[in-house]
């Protein structure tokens, strides 16, 4: 028997959503090409400040796209979708409110009459394990138990699509872990009128414990880069050989945007052609990092080991990758992280040694030679910090270029590449040069 093909619930076509005006605008989210179909659990991962909360925005009609198109059932989507609705991390309830009054209100603004909102309100509040805590306030309940009331007033409404953004984020781990067994139990039970979910998430596991489909974004300007179908039987076992063969996927697609050598490095700023923004990472992290992954076998689900390991989570761990790649300390392939024998020798050098191997790569990269050049060519050789940012300004947006002179600043200093006077705010050579360079 041929199977019906899912119908398309939301679709959106070259959708794109710029912010601000004249030369502060600033695109968010560029040419997003997605189709959502009824019965799908779609996760959107991405690091922070691709888009995800805007494109959520975007599908649920809280912000009308710059451009493009979203059609809902098939229909253009002009206003506020009355068959979506979004459940924020930050629970969103009012403190005012009893957990019972909390749901009931999103029902009575919808014109549901006051006796038959509370009866509601009452079944989803047992629908969701809260039984017994109708009359309590959100203030007496855990983290978790405020999330249940935060799902069941988005269920109140009987939703066809429901939004999750990062719904698990600000949640201590175990509570997370029983919710998201809750959240799909829920979803799977098939009880309600949810027809598809949309998870906005930054956590690889998390996205594909749960969704049939995993949306990758990447930023600057925030866009699709990929979508890896999870084809896994629910309950799904981390365990499980194909669940980790799946969180090296989509982590060597996160982490692993590696490009030919001429590409990767940009061109100075200034000059013609793209500069490359330095990933946000210290030098200390970098090389926490480096000496953890020289000291461990990162066969298997290296994204997980590396979190746990170091404590930190992907908005953390994704620019220290980055860093690391582009100093030529390792590289991403198939989901794992190599170190190169450059990479392997400074885990293992003493701090000297790691500070002129430092100051070797970064001599290399465009941004750093541009920068000396300015320094050198300064009267006594020293710069101030505003000259430096408003000549990146043409090029990065300005706190972009803040942020970028911060990076380099903490780069540079380590290297012995410059120093800078903090109370002068002023870039100097430590070693004053003539030749036309490097010391
Ligand atoms: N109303 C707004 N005005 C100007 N810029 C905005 C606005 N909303 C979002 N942005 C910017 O757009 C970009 C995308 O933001 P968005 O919140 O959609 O990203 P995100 O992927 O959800 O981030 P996070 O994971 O940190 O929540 C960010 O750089 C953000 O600063």
């Amino acid at each position: 028997m041929q199977q019906a093909q899912p119908k398309p619930l939301v679709e959106l076509m070259g959708v794109s959503q710029r912010y601000g005006r004249g030369e502060r605008q600033f695109t968010a989210i560029q040419d997003i090409n997605l189709t959502i179909a009824e019965g799908e659990f779609v996760a959107l991962l991405g690091p922070s400040g691709c888009g995800k909360s805007t494109l959520l925005r975007i599908i649920t009609g809280l912000n009308r796209p710059s451009e493009g198109l979203v059609r809902y059932r098939g229909k253009m989507l002009t206003g506020v979708n009355p068959f979506a609705t979004i459940v924020f991390q930050t629970f969103a309830l009012f403190p005012w409110l009893t957990v019972e009054e909390n749901v009931a209100v999103a029902l009575i603004a919808r014109g549901v009459d006051e006796a038959e909102a509370h009866r509601r309100a009452v079944e989803l509040i047992d629908l969701v394990g809260l039984d017994g805590f109708e009359q309590a306030y959100p203030r007496e309940l855990s983290g978790g138990m405020r999330q249940k009331v935060g799902i069941a007033r988005a269920l109140a409404v009987d939703p066809e699509l429901l939004c999750l953004d990062e719904p698990f984020s600000a949640l201590d781990v175990l509570s997370a872990e029983t919710l998201r067994g809750e959240v799909l139990e829920l979803w799977t039970g098939g009880n309600l009128k949810i027809r598809a979910v949309l998870m906005v998430s930054h956590n690889i596991e998390e996205a594909v414990f749960m969704a049939d489909r995993i949306v990758v974004m990447d930023k600057n300007p925030g866009r699709i880069i990929a979508e890896v179908p999870v084809q896994l039987p629910h309950p799904r076992d981390r365990k499980s050989d194909a669940f980790a063969a799946l969180v090296a996927r989509v982590y060597a697609v996160l982490a692993g945007q590696t490009q030919p050598e001429a590409i990767e490095y940009g061109t100075e700023p200034g000059q013609n052609g793209q500069t490359r923004l330095l990933p946000q990472a210290s030098v200390t992290a970098l090389a926490g990092l480096l000496e953890q992954a020289n000291a461990t076998d990162l066969e298997r689900d290296p994204i997980a080991q590396l979190q746990d390991e170091l404590g930190l989570d992907l908005d953390q761990l994704l620019p220290l990758i980055e860093a690391a790649e582009l100093l030529g300390f390792a590289r991403v392939e198939s989901g794992n992280l190599i170190l190169t024998p450059l990479g392997e020798a400074f885990a293992e050098a003493s701090i000297q040694a790691r500070k002129e191997i430092f100051a070797s790569r970064l001599r290399r990269l465009p941004f750093f030679r541009w920068m000396l050049r300015m320094i050198i060519a300064a009267d006594n050789q020293s710069l101030r910090w505003e000259v430096l940012r408003t000549a990146l300004e043409p090029e990065f947006p300005a706190e972009v270029a803040e942020r970028q002179l911060d990076v380099a600043l903490e780069w540079g200093r380590y290297a012995e590449l410059f120093a800078y006077d903090d109370a002068e705010g002023r870039f100097f050579l430590e070693t004053p040069t003539t030749v036309g360079g490097e010391r």
